[in-house]
């Protein structure tokens, strides 16, 4: 039975110190109690406030400014289809008045031209406004497609660009609220209300114009009744963009909820959660259903006092007209047209608190994608990327230093204090220790997911920060515990790291790592689906097909950590010779779980808060007899018998 680090490592931790050989990286400076910091939960010690992420004033401008730029074309083209749409309704009103004043009496004294012509242009601007309407949806919308596409496709590259230290700190439900209801708040107000709010602006403009040619005191009543509206939009607004960024944070919180919870979906049911989280959802819920309901308050009460007020305008402006039409000063055709032109104007009043409301709520998702988006990774591309020396042939792996290297998470203390390490080229070597005793973390700065707070890790002389990420990851190959499966086929599983390579490379490997007979044994065999239905691998022959990746990708240095779930004797076997194979020839790293993998290392090193307390070759350390890893060996020894 195979028997993990953890599990006879971790009584001893409450116990004496660690005894016997210093380390052969010392650590050279103490800094503040290490392993300190892990445990802060992200976000609440500096402040990181993961709806509103720090960014530049206007980064929600330049963002739409960038998005539109691509389309500008075809905006263009929507502005002007939809400038003579504009003209073609708005003439109705004004040919009433031409009707009323020229063509009617006209008319009475036997002369009909004047009507036929008029109603001919009323016909034919009714039908061309309609084609042109449907010309400017169809152009407008396809705009709208585009940039929110290209939206959607900026937030998944930033999400898989950004580093470890980001995802520790940004939920990943809020990823997929950013680029799910937020992205929505948008489409909402490029279906629903940009077209509209574009048409009103450019019909109160054409209105506006034309009540003031048709008369000047029309025109200007209109005009007026613009400053309580204004007045009015502007403190709905402010008030609204509150509401709506509240309402925005509170579904990002019920999707995070929701994601947490399937993700774990194994130990909420294991134990028994499901009450509590009912509870919790609930409650995360009603407090989006409340913010909710807010916003719609706050637009029932601008409806209302909108209304209010075009009411008032429209009463006033006909009775003052109808008094001035007796008194001979203005013709009853503009009065009428006057009274046409002011309805249109103030009746997609109702229309625009609604496109106010997908205006606001879309602001304050652009402010949040904004926000997002302008995040720069903290494992940056190198300024001037330097290449790899070459390789020689008869040399395995390559060398890897940390050179006065030191680190601490962003949340918390330092983890690893300054300390110098080198592995050989061609080694394995096999780090143990406690929980939390700084193995993954060490692993993490050799794969670069995180940098150094201090000093420089190193392969054959180059500082990894100075390699772009293909060439990195060309280098440096890590396989974490879970070894995990992509959906698509096998095949394509363990060409990750080689996508181009032929399908004899991908069985060739397969066959070196001997998991070839259980690929062939499944229902389409290298070709089968692992996310189908027969397609069910299992942990152990995940890690086979993890190894293969390794060998196929062929990069000088492997950082394995070794899964910890125990296997049956032949599997764990299999996974051992499959494992050597796949280290065979390159610099490993590797964080051992199992004793059978630290006695075939070349090296082990034991860690202990952060520090390496040992450092010497199995058989080295285990003559030693009076250390931390004889101790491990023997009680590791004892449980195997
Ligand atoms: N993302 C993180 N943010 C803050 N602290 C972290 C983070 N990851 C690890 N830590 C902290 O760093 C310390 C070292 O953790 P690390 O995961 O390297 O230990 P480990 O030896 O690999 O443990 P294990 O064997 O349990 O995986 C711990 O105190 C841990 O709480």
């Amino acid at each position: 039975m195979s028997t993990t680090v953890e599990e006879k490592d971790r009584p001893r931790q409450s116990g004496a110190t660690p005894s016997g050989g210093g380390p052969a990286g010392p650590a050279e400076a103490a800094g503040p109690a290490p392993g300190t910091g892990g445990g802060t939960a992200a976000g609440e010690s500096d402040g990181f406030d993961q709806d509103l992420l720090p960014a530049p004033r206007n980064a929600p401008r330049r963002l739409l400014l960038s998005l539109v730029r691509p389309h500008r074309a075809t905006v263009a083209l929507a502005a002007v289809l939809l400038l003579l749409q504009q003209a073609a309704v708005q003439a109705g009103p004004l040919l009433v008045a031409i009707a009323i004043d020229r063509a009617v009496p006209a008319a009475a004294g036997g002369d009909y031209g004047p009507v036929t012509a008029v109603a001919l242009v009323y016909l034919a601007c009714a039908a061309g406004s309609g084609v042109l309407l449907y010309g400017f949806i169809t152009v407008s919308a396809r705009a709208c497609q585009g940039l929110l596409l290209d939206l959607r496709g900026r937030i998944y590259r930033q999400a898989q660009a950004l580093s470890l230290d980001f995802h520790d700190r940004y939920t990943s439900g809020r990823l997929i609220s950013r680029s799910t209801s937020d992205v929505q708040s948008l489409r909402d107000l490029m279906d629903e209300g940009l077209q509209e709010l574009v048409i009103v602006t450019v019909s109160v403009v054409y209105i506006v114009a034309l009540l003031c040619y048709l008369d000047i005191g029309l025109g200007g009543a209109a005009l007026f009744s613009f400053v309580p509206l204004a007045l009015l939009v502007r403190g709905f607004r402010r008030r609204s963009g509150v509401l709506f960024s509240r309402r925005s944070s509170a579904i990002a919180t019920v999707i995070v909820k929701f994601n947490e919870t399937l993700n774990g979906i194994r130990p909420v049911q294991a134990f028994r959660r499901e009450r509590r989280n009912d509870e919790e959802f609930r409650t995360l819920n009603k407090h989006h259903e409340r913010v909710n309901g807010g916003t719609i308050l706050e637009l029932a009460r601008f409806v209302v006092t909108s209304r209010l007020i075009a009411n008032t305008v429209t009463a006033g402006v006909v009775l003052w007209g109808a008094y001035r039409v007796a008194e001979g000063e203005l013709a009853l055709g503009v009065l009428a047209a006057g009274a046409l032109y002011l309805r249109r104007l103030y009746d997609p009043l109702d229309r625009f608190a609604m496109i106010l409301n997908y205006y606001e709520s879309a602001t304050a998702s652009l402010h949040k994608i904004a926000g997002l988006l302008a995040q720069r990774p903290d494992v940056p591309e190198p300024e001037r990327p330097v290449t790899l020396p070459g390789r020689p042939a008869d040399r395995p792996g390559r060398e890897v230093v940390f050179e006065d290297v030191s680190f601490s998470y962003r949340t918390g203390g330092e983890v690893l204090p300054r300390f110098s390490l080198t592995l050989r080229a061609g080694e394995t070597t096999a780090v143990v220790g406690a929980t939390g005793a700084g193995k993954s973390t060490l692993a993490k700065l050799l794969a670069r997911f995180y940098d150094p707070t201090g000093g420089r890790v190193l392969m054959d002389g180059t500082d990894l920060r100075e390699l772009t990420t293909p060439e990195l990851r060309r280098g440096v190959v890590m396989v974490t515990q879970e070894a995990f499966l992509f959906s698509g086929t096998v095949a394509e599983n363990i060409a990750l790291g080689k996508p181009d390579a032929t399908r004899e490379e991908i069985e060739a490997a397969a066959r070196a790592i001997g998991a070839h007979e259980f690929i062939t044994a499944l229902p389409e065999g290298y070709d089968t689906d692992v996310r189908k239905r027969g397609g069910r691998i299992s942990a152990g022959q995940r890690q086979l097909v993890a190894f293969a990746r390794v060998l196929l990708a062929d990069p000088s240095v492997v950082i394995l950590d070794e899964a910890t779930s125990s296997l049956d004797i032949p599997g764990e076997k299999a996974v051992q010779r499959a494992m050597a194979t796949a280290l065979r020839g390159r610099t490993a790293l590797v964080i051992a779980h199992r004793l059978s993998t630290v006695v075939t290392a070349h090296r082990v090193l034991v860690m202990s808060a952060g520090r390496i307390i040992e450092d010497g070759s199995p058989a080295g350390l285990i003559a030693d007899g009076d250390g931390q890893f004889s101790d491990l060996h023997r009680a590791w020894r004892d449980s195997l018998v």
